[in-house]
């Protein structure tokens, strides 16, 4: 665009502003920071607000956007608003990267698909978008279909992702929202509501299986020590980056992973947020079959299908012997992991790895 010949008018610039109302998706954070940022540059000129504190941290999000756009004239900003919206309205119409229907609220649930058929009954991570990140609501969305499915009348249960990710992990911007306790009521909720979700997996009592569609991060790896068996893709890649997070493990891994993998190879994984490969993670017991990616879905559905013909109560007994002896020392553990990361969660490490996630300064 010959952005000498185009002048934007205070007419476009209050249509585009009423066009960001109607867009029928939700641009991204990144997105939203850059027209906030372009607006306040058009109606107020150049940022000379204080700077926010660096818990406060969606509005130092914002000042950090406003603020980098040093000295750019207000007609710019406003005309870089009116093609920024312009770009969106066209684009965020036609684009489709997740399968038809995947955003139907088809089962009740905002954050989920769940379908019962064939004597499975499947969850499936439906924040496609967001790489299935688990926000709070789908923290809680989860625990409801486990408990379901735990009453239900299939056989076994299979958690899985929509999308080219099964799940990048603690959706980030869960810390953003600070209640009026401040950060240590914010701390203090997650242990809660981290140690009551581990919790549904401890005592989920049927066959739990994880297909492993793509990369998974975080808490959605270290939870697979805790499912009955874990078929992936030659496409996933399984990484606990907490340290850079600032974090400690979570999920119970701090006990399964030293056992499935022996105590340095937990390390690798836990501390030093080495990134294992599908066919790395079988080699150490975390996956128990990998498949490639082209057949996966196929062969991994038609073994499931298999396996949920079998006698029920049978499956069920064969896991509670396996696993019961387990299960009091598995909440001990879930209960210590959660009161450390409740502190972990207050630290500088922590805030400022977060803070640089939102800010997009850093990612895996
Ligand atoms: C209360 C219980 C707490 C339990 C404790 C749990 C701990 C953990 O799980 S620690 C692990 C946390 N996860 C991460 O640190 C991953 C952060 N994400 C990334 O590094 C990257 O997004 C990526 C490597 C996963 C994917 O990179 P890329 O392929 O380049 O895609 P984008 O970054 O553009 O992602 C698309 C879209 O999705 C948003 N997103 C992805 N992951 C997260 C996340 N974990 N939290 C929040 N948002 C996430 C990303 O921001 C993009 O959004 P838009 O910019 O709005 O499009």
């Amino acid at each position: 665009m010959n952005r000498t010949a185009m002048r934007a008018s205070q007419k476009d610039f209050e249509n585009a502003m009423n066009q960001v109302k109607l867009l029928k998706k939700d641009p991204g954070n990144e997105v939203k920071l850059k027209l906030y940022s372009l607006y306040k540059q058009a109606t107020e000129g150049p940022c000379n607000m204080p700077k926010p504190g660096v818990f406060d941290l969606i509005n130092k999000a914002k000042w950090d956007a406003w603020n980098a756009l040093g000295s750019l004239p207000k007609e710019t900003a406003r005309q870089n608003y009116v093609d920024l919206v312009s770009s969106l309205s066209s684009s965020l119409e036609s684009s489709s990267q997740v399968e038809p229907g995947t955003d139907r609220k088809s089962t009740g649930y905002e954050t989920l698909m769940v379908t019962s058929e064939d004597g499975i009954t499947k969850i499936m991570l439906n924040r496609p978008t967001k790489k299935n990140a688990l926000n709070v609501e789908m923290y809680h969305e989860i625990m409801h279909a486990l408990k379901a499915a735990s009453k239900d009348d299939s056989a076994i249960t299979v958690l899985t992702g929509n999308g080219d990710y099964y799940s990048s992990g603690n959706d980030l911007t869960n810390f953003t929202d600070i209640p009026p306790g401040g950060v240590e009521e914010k701390a203090k909720n997650g242990a809660i509501l981290l140690r009551e979700f581990v919790g549904c997996f401890i005592d989920f009592p049927k066959p739990l299986i994880a297909v492993v569609n793509g990369p998974a991060v975080g808490i959605s790896v270290t939870l697979l020590g805790l499912f009955d068996a874990v078929y992936a893709s030659d496409r996933a890649t399984f990484h606990t980056p907490f340290s850079h997070l600032g974090q400690s493990p979570e999920g119970c891994s701090s006990y399964t992973f030293p056992k499935i993998m022996s105590p340095a190879k937990a390390t690798e994984m836990l501390v030093f947020g080495k990134k294992l490969t599908a066919g790395e993670a079988c080699a150490q017991g975390l996956v128990t079959e990998v498949f490639p990616d082209s057949t996966f879905q196929k062969e991994v559905w038609t073994r499931l299908k298999a396996f949920a013909k079998l006698p029920p109560n049978a499956m069920r007994i064969s896991k509670e012997i396996i696993r019961n002896r387990e299960k009091e020392k598995l909440h001990a553990v879930n209960a210590e992991e959660c009161s450390v990361l409740q502190g972990r969660w207050l630290s500088d490490e922590c805030m400022n790895a977060v803070v640089n996630f939102l800010s997009r300064k850093s990612k895996l």
